[in-house]
């Protein structure tokens, strides 16, 4: 299979304080990847840079020729804003923006798209509900039927199963499934190390930067593990970009 994302030597941050370094490698075209590490090991940030809303501070991601419109991005929850006063299918109805652009309206031939990916997640009958009503794991469904409408070649989720219960995740995962077997390339931030051993056939282990990347069983070894836990304890948040990433100052 072809590379369909290629990190070279990638640093990715915030004002300058990087907090994924030096990322180089590849994620196949049709892979099926967890993304896994302590907290702050950089998860998020590598999914900013790969769906384009954080540039890299130095190096770079490329795409393979996909416009970014065509990766469909789950952020956390978290980054939500469940007060906005919008419906539950017109949330999911955005999923249709790269077709449509964003002031396009929803055409009468989208209602049954939109109809059916909220069928797909067991949302039929939620269509009118504010955003804001939901439940943790039915906002979670939510987001999973925008990514399902985008029909994007590449899918990044950031934590989807996060206050989800088991039957959920279950269905959710074998929505994963699905588009592992369409050969679409599907990338997911976990932290349920069991989940990712069961369904994902590879891991990217990090720790601010990779510390194991290949087949899961080989990656999730307890050492490996034990190394990311150090390496995410050891860093200096504070600390400023790498003296090879800072652009020579100019003398006096
Ligand atoms: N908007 C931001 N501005 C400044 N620093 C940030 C910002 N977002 C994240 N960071 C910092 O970048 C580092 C990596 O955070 P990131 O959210 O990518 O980690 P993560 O692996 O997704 O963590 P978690 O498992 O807790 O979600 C952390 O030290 C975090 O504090």
């Amino acid at each position: 299979m072809a590379a369909q994302l290629h990190f070279n030597n990638v640093t990715l941050g915030y004002d300058r304080h990087p907090a994924v370094h030096h990322l180089s490698g590849e994620i196949r075209s049709g892979t099926l990847l967890a993304v896994v590490g302590p907290n702050g090991a950089g998860k998020s940030t590598l999914f900013r840079g790969i769906v384009g809303i954080l540039k890299p501070l130095a190096g770079a991601i490329d795409r393979r020729g996909i416009d970014i419109r065509d990766i469909a991005y789950l952020p956390q929850t978290a980054d939500i804003d469940r007060s906005f006063p919008i419906s539950v299918f017109d949330f999911v109805a955005t999923g249709l923006w790269r077709s449509s652009g964003p002031f396009g309206g929803i055409g009468r031939a989208a209602r049954p798209k939109i109809a059916q990916a909220l069928a797909a997640v067991g949302l039929s009958g939620f269509e009118n509900r504010t955003i804001g009503t939901l439940s943790g794991g039915q906002t979670q469904r939510m987001l999973f039927a925008r990514v399902l409408l985008q029909d994007a070649r590449v899918i990044v989720l950031d934590e989807p199963f996060n206050a989800v219960d088991a039957r959920t995740t279950a269905d959710l995962v074998a929505l994963i499934g699905r588009w592992h077997a369409e050969a679409r390339t599907v990338i997911a931030a976990l932290h349920d190390i069991e989940l990712v051993r069961a369904s994902f056939p590879e891991t990217l282990l990090l720790a601010r930067t990779a510390v194991a990347w290949g087949p899961t069983a080989e990656v999730l070894t307890a050492a490996n593990q034990a190394e990311a836990r150090r390496m995410c304890e050891a860093f200096d948040d504070g600390a400023p970009a790498c003296a090879a990433d800072t652009p020579p100052s100019r003398a006096a």
